[in-house]
């Protein structure tokens, strides 16, 4: 018979543990005296402390198996967002919270349970993205709604995702969730930002800022994501204002999206973009080059660099408010801008100009 483990509030599970924010995010849980139970489709590192369960999140028993004796889930799985696989989307970012919601109830609903479980507290990890529609939002706040035409599938369904989420918190079911909108994260093992920038970068096409360059945007440093999951776990009782809410987190600290990505570069050796292309113009072609690669893929599969959505987020202003997080929660970044960008930079001598 297998082995019965007895639920305590230091065991916790990171659903996608094995990703760039979950794996920082399992560092903190660790360093604060947590153990965790990993469950990703891949494992892609080894740590005391950390059990792994390699599985599918839409594998109910694999799932299940993996939140034996655990009262808190962290839930920051989902494919790439640059992925054009709508079905996969689909499949991933619905159905598979859907079953996460389904085990978390299995979990404290368990009969027999030695359990004494008060609550299951989920945590997900939702994209301030899912207000985004490709035009301006200055310190957006948390009541702007949802995108009514999601620019891509991966927005498209984490705006589901999150609604499925924050529906499901029910106090006298004992199921208590919340999510968290980041925007923009960076860091050390990012896989997105900084290689597809270094990589545009290194075929000769980050010559040109698209539009005026004044445009606002939050990056996030990835530590500051980490530590808006944590408190928004710890704070997570029955009584708290945050139960069945979403919270921004970013830096606070909006600044030109053209300047984030000339530190970046110039940080790595890089030069920055200088010339100027009207916003228009490049979202029309953007728009041209997605379509003629769904009309083409029969025949050769290429990605445009330039996506809709990339062109979009690079030429609009995309800042959010986090006043939210800081009244409910005592949210406050923990690391500057410039700090995480320095940080971040360091981090990638294999990506530097000439390496
Ligand atoms: N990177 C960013 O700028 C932002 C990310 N987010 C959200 O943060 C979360 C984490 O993103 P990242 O760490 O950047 O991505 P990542 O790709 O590094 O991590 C995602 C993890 O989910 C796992 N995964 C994917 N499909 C799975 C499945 N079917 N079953 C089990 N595991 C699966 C992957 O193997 C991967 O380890 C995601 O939910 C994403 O939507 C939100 C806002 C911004
Ligand atoms: C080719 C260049 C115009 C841009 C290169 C950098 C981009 C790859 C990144 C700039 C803003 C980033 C971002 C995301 C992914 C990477 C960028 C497009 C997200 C779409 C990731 C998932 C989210 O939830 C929202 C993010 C917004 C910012």
């Amino acid at each position: 018979m297998a082995t019965r483990i007895r639920p305590s509030s230091k065991r916790c599970a990171v659903i996608g543990g094995s990703g760039f924010l979950g794996r920082h995010l399992v560092e903190k849980l660790l360093g604060k005296g947590y153990t965790v139970s990993v469950f990703d489709i891949r494992q892609s590192y080894e740590l005391p402390g950390v059990t792994f369960h390699q599985g599918d999140l839409c594998d109910k028993q694999a799932l299940l198996t993996a939140l034996q004796g655990v009262s808190l889930v962290f839930h920051c799985a989902s494919p790439a967002p640059a992925s054009d696989d709508k079905a996969l989307f689909q499949r991933v970012n619905i159905q598979g919270t859907q079953t996460v919601l389904q085990e978390c109830h299995k979990i404290y609903y368990n009969k027999d349970r030695l359990n004494s479980i008060k609550e299951m507290l989920l945590v997900l990890t939702s994209s301030a993205s899912v207000v985004f529609e490709g035009t301006d939002i200055k310190d957006g706040r948390e009541d702007l709604p949802y995108a009514k035409k999601p620019i891509d599938y991966y927005t498209e369904t984490k705006i589901e995702q999150e609604k499925l989420v924050l529906k499901a918190c029910d106090k006298e079911n004992g199921l208590l969730t919340v999510a968290i909108r980041p925007h923009g994260i960076f860091g050390p093992r990012d896989p997105q930002l900084v290689p597809i920038l270094v990589d545009t970068a290194r075929r000769g096409k980050m010559k040109f800022i698209i539009g005026d360059g004044s445009n606002l945007v939050d990056f996030t440093f990835v530590d500051n994501v980490v530590h808006g999951h944590i408190l928004a776990a710890e704070s997570l009782r029955p009584e708290s204002p945050i139960c069945g809410k979403a919270y921004h987190i970013t830096n606070d600290e909006p600044v030109r999206f053209w300047d984030f990505m000339s530190d970046i570069l110039v940080g790595l050796g890089y030069a920055a973009p200088r010339y100027h292309l009207p916003y228009t113009l490049v979202y029309g072609l953007s728009l041209l080059l997605w379509l003629l690669s769904l009309l083409l893929r029969p025949l050769v599969a290429f990605k445009p660099t330039f996506t809709p959505m990339r062109v979009a987020l690079a030429g609009t202003h995309h800042f959010y408010s986090c006043s939210r997080a800081k009244q409910d929660m005592g949210y406050k970044p923990v690391v500057g801008l410039k700090d995480g960008i320095r940080r971040t930079v360091e981090s990638y001598p294999h990506l530097r100009h000439g390496a």
